[in-house]
């Protein structure tokens, strides 16, 4: 017989969303519990975003040290990853050790429980030998785990995922990354610059596929050009491990069969959502989906709410705190905006960056859109040659030219990502397009290759 207990919420894993979640709730007086079965963050803070782009500020150092030939004499570098080794296990993570989130979250009145918590009907939840009874409710934000693909065996394999990728010690001499979205891309990037020789290989026609095939072509060549093997197209037929080295089979965008050898694989090809094992079958919905359908208020069903990565609208943390902020709102009765998506804006932290917001020009065209669009290359406005070296990059403007505002929005370059923010506002307000191009942008930054983008509109 299980122990019982009467609460107000409970919120079942702790990844950015439900920990501001839970954290604000018991600050607004409800009786909170939290349930995580692995660290308190999730998968931001330990194996995800922070430790990533760690990685990618040390990385970036050693390339820009390359450039010095081109614009200032000579450099030289001896890489050493035990330096951002270090600065992920003591600063970033704890060592993995989520005591501090912890002691925060309780600091916060929300009483923690580690373990696996399942949904047991409406508004109950179950987690080892107790059931809790929520008068307000359940959040679920049970996020996702590394999907291993159905290749040949690999399961079999010592491979890493993003989780042992940012637990690695030491920059192995060779890597095979297969899957060139955000997660491939970046890592790749990250340990060639340290000097690992680098293959990736991504089943997709492109790299970074779901961004717009502009900014795919300016990272591939600047890959290429970093001396990392990008083969797209490209199928991954078999792995085999044996004595310290993988074998992948690999047949490649023009039908070319070759067998890449490296010390490690990194797989980087999607992610499954924690769904399969939350008891969604006890409240009407399908155990087997692979994401929750929510309403604007991140209702789910009875006296349920999803947040974050599983609710399929994209996996950033930044969007599972947005929804985790509407969330809050809706079960604390107070009042929206609720949520809204046309106007998320994506980075992706290779060099150059690839920053995003809203539909691409094939999104716009699949979505009715009466589409225009206007690009530059970044390397043909003032900033893009003063800069030289790594100033490649691409701003194109997506608009509905009905409308007269843009609906979608890329920015490519060394600082791609803070470029975005302007673009993301326009976006997010639908500034009108005429509206834009009477902004004064200063010269000379990046971010004036807008203006030309806009004025590409028209051409
Ligand atoms: C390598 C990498 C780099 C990334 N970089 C970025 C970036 O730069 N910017 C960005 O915005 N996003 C980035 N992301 C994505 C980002 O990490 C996620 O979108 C973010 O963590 C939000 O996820 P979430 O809130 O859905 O939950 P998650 O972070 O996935 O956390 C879910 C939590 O739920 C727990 N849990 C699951 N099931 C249960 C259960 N039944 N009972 C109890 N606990 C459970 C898990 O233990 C986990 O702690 C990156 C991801 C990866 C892997
Ligand atoms: N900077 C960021 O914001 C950031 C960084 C990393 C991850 N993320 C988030 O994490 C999520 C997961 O990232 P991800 O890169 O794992 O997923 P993804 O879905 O973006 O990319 C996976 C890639 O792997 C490819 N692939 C699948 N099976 C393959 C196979 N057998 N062989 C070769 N390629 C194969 C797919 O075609 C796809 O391009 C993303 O949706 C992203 O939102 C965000």
């Amino acid at each position: 017989m299980s122990a019982e207990q009467q609460v107000d919420l409970v919120v079942i894993g702790l990844g950015p969303g439900g920990e501001h979640l839970a954290t604000e709730a018991a600050r607004a007086g409800m009786r909170v519990v939290g349930v995580d079965e692995r660290l308190v963050g999730g998968e931001c803070p330990y194996y995800g975003c922070i430790p990533s782009k760690m990685m990618i500020r040390a990385a970036n150092p050693l390339a820009e040290a390359h450039r010095v030939a081109a614009l200032a004499g000579s450099a030289t570098t001896a890489p050493d990853f035990s330096v951002v080794a270090r600065r992920i296990r003591e600063e970033a993570t704890d060592d993995w050790d989520d005591t501090v989130a912890v002691e925060r979250l309780e600091k916060a009145g929300v009483v923690f429980v580690r373990g696996h918590g399942r949904l047991a009907g409406d508004g109950v939840v179950e987690v080892g030998g107790t059931r809790y009874v929520a008068s307000v409710g359940v959040v679920l934000n049970t996020g996702t785990a590394p999907a291993t693909p159905p290749v040949d065996g690999l399961a079999d394999t010592p491979f890493w995922t993003n989780r042992e990728a940012l637990r690695a010690t030491e920059a192995p001499r060779s890597l095979v990354v297969m899957g060139g979205g955000a997660i491939g891309a970046e890592l790749a990037q990250a340990f060639s610059r340290f000097g690992t020789r680098v293959s990736l290989v991504e089943a997709a026609p492109r790299i970074l596929a779901l961004e717009e095939p502009e900014a795919s072509v300016v990272v591939a060549k600047a890959f290429a050009g970093e001396g990392i093997q990008v083969l797209a197209g490209a199928k991954v037929g078999r792995v085999a491990h044996a004595d310290g080295r993988f074998a992948v089979t690999v047949t490649d965008g023009d039908g070319t069969a070759l067998e890449l050898g490296a010390d490690r694989l990194l797989v980087a090809a999607g992610r499954r959502p924690n769904l399969a094992d939350v008891g969604l079958d006890t409240v009407g919905l399908d155990p087997a989906a692979r994401s929750v359908d929510v309403d604007e208020r991140m209702r789910a069903g009875e006296r349920l709410w999803a947040i974050g990565d599983i609710t399929g609208k994209g996996a950033f943390t930044h969007l599972s705190m947005y929804q985790a902020g509407i969330a809050l709102r809706d079960l604390t009765g107070a009042d929206g905006p609720w949520a809204s998506y046309h106007a998320v804006p994506r980075v992706t932290y290779t060099d150059p960056e690839v920053g995003a917001v809203g539909m691409t020009e094939q999104q716009a065209r699949d979505a009715g859109v009466d589409v225009r669009t206007g690009s530059t290359a970044l390397g043909t406005s003032s900033r893009g040659w003063i800069h030289g070296p790594g100033g490649e990059g691409v701003v194109k403007l997506v608009e509905d030219r009905a409308a007269g505002h843009l609906v979608g929005a890329t920015s490519v370059g060394p600082t791609g990502g803070e470029v975005l923010s302007m673009l993301a506002t326009a976006v997010h307000a639908k500034v009108p397009t005429a509206v834009l191009r009477e902004q004064v942008l200063a010269y000379p930054t990046f971010h004036r290759a807008v203006g030309t983008a806009l004025a590409d509109l028209d051409a």
